[in-house]
């Protein structure tokens, strides 16, 4: 499967009171990957949540992927991210299987790519590119390095941290393969705007 398109990230603050409608929203316009991030240790309500946005994936034929949290991903069958300190990736590789996408945060450090790379990454995100709302201490990273990681890397490049359909324009046409968005998309007034922006996305690919 091609890792192309939008990258929709969930946050619960940011979804509360309407999680699923805006999921689905989203899928709505095209989803290439899902991430279910979710920071709390609420287990149950994960676990819930998670078999729901799988469910709700398993009907748009989107990639499911979960954030931080590998048991959960193996437990529901579908792919993982990590970050730099969430664990090695090689035991998560040998856990979920050779077929599972595995994401890995390279922050603005192509060494670290590159060593995601060799250990079996799926894709290596880099951020953040732009102020993020989600995160905002996250380290800057700037569009000269997706330029050297471009000419280096051959597995799909992931774009994190403040991307808007004002400003996506430029990852994409220095070689991005994904866009992932939270408020960028979620943050919408509704149901129909967040389709629309998920369209708008895609869009930008095309061109
Ligand atoms: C696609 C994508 N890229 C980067 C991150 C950030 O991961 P991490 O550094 O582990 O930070 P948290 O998201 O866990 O707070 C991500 N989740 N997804
Ligand atoms: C989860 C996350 N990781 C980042 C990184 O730079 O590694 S930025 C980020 C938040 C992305 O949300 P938004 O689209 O609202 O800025
Ligand atoms: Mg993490």
């Amino acid at each position: 499967m091609k890792l192309r398109g939008l990258y929709a990230i969930t946050d619960s603050q940011l979804l509360a009171g309407k999680f699923l409608s805006y999921v689905e929203a989203a899928l709505e316009g095209g989803v290439t990957l899902l991430q279910y991030r979710d920071k709390s240790s609420d287990e149950a309500r994960r676990l819930r949540e998670a078999e729901a946005l799988r469910d709700l994936c398993d009907r748009y034929k989107t990639q499911l992927i979960i954030n931080d949290d590998a048991e959960l991903a193996a437990r529901l069958n579908v792919g993982v991210h990590l970050g730099q300190t969430d664990g090695p990736l090689m035991p998560v590789r040998a856990l979920l299987g050779r077929q599972a996408i595995i994401g890995s945060t390279c922050h603005a450090q192509l060494e670290l790519a590159e060593q995601a790379a060799k250990e079996g990454a799926s894709y290596v995100a880099f951020g953040r590119f732009f102020n993020s709302n989600t995160k905002p201490g996250a380290p800057a990273c700037s569009l000269d390095l997706l330029d050297q990681a471009r000419s280096k890397l051959h597995l799909p490049i992931c774009a994190i941290g403040g991307i808007t359909l004002d400003n996506a324009a430029p990852l994409v046409a220095h070689g991005v393969d994904l866009l992932a968005v939270v408020h960028g998309l979620f943050g919408a007034e509704s149901t129909a705007e967040v389709t629309r922006r998920a369209r708008a996305f895609n869009e930008l690919f095309k061109s």
